[in-house]
């Protein structure tokens, strides 16, 4: 039975969201008639041609511009101005380049006015989280990929962000340190029972690590259908490519996302 005290579960809602974007050459109509819900500690992915507005679903959580059209709601509240619940992470780690990676992951922590002693435990809290603490003292130039991105997320975790929204943050790795960072992101999410909208083309890497995707259309896109994915919470993912449940679900995967792959060819 739900008690009036009970939390609210269903922490971002999207309620016929629209965005249509106002610019020199005309209107562009971005995102049309979204409805979604997501749930405290889910995650989810977001798989759909490009430009069919799945960056624009995350700016409206983020507050970075309103929808249109529609509501946009976090924790029960329409979201205003800059939403101070989300981290945001792109495909670019924009890691300040003349900091070390202790001073990098610090900088949320100075914002915040944590003093000398804090900012230092709390950094070596982060780094072991992330796998860095041998590095704390190199610069982002003298990092891997996968270093840059690991450093990227303790920063953005510095934040204490509830939930984080990840546009591709994968998409430059090359095939083995995707999965392992795919392997550190989930372990590091759920153990601190965070809310992930994660953007991705990898069809593959949507079903590995979501509890849903959400399938949009080409542009104006809307949201065409919410997989389930119904994998244990606890799930190796490096021996995932031989369960056939993953196997099924990526090939539904690939079956729903056909038409406007097929569409694509033909332009
Ligand atoms: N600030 C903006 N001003 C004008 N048009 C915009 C703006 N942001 C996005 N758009 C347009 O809205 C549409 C959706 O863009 P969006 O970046 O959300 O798509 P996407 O699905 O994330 O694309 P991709 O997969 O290529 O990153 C595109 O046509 C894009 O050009």
């Amino acid at each position: 039975m739900t008690r009036v005290d009970d939390p609210v579960t269903d922490l971002i809602v999207f309620e016929n969201a629209s965005k249509t974007f106002v610019t020199p050459n005309g209107p562009v109509e971005a995102s049309r008639d979204i409805n979604l819900t997501v749930e405290r500690g889910e995650f989810i992915t977001l798989v759909g041609p490009s430009g069919c507005g799945k960056s624009t679903l995350l700016n409206m959580i983020a507050g970075i511009f309103p929808p249109s059209g529609g509501k946009v709601l976090y924790d029960g509240n329409p979201v205003e101005g800059y939403n101070g619940h989300v981290g945001y992470m792109t495909q670019n780690d924009h890691l300040l380049t003349w900091r070390t990676v202790a001073a990098n992951i610090a900088v949320p922590l100075e914002i915040a006015g944590l003093s000398r002693g804090e900012r230092r435990d709390r950094v070596a809290e982060l780094a072991d989280l992330v796998g860095l603490t041998k590095f704390v003292d190199s610069y982002p130039s003298q990092l891997s990929g996968g270093m840059r991105k690991r450093c990227a997320l303790a920063r953005l975790l510095a934040y204490s962000p509830e939930t984080l929204l990840l546009d591709e943050p994968f998409a430059a790795l090359d095939a083995q340190l995707r999965l392992r960072m795919q392997m550190e992101l989930r372990s590091i999410v759920h153990s601190l029972g965070k809310t992930v909208l994660f953007v991705t083309h990898d069809l593959d890497e949507a079903v590995a690590l979501a509890d849903r995707c959400a399938i949009f259309t080409r542009g104006p896109g809307t949201i065409r259908t919410v997989l389930d994915i119904p994998l244990e919470r606890e799930r190796d993912l490096m021996r995932l490519r031989h369960d056939p449940r993953y196997v099924e679900l990526t090939a539904t995967l690939w079956d729903e996302m056909a038409p406007d792959i097929a569409e694509e060819e033909a332009v």
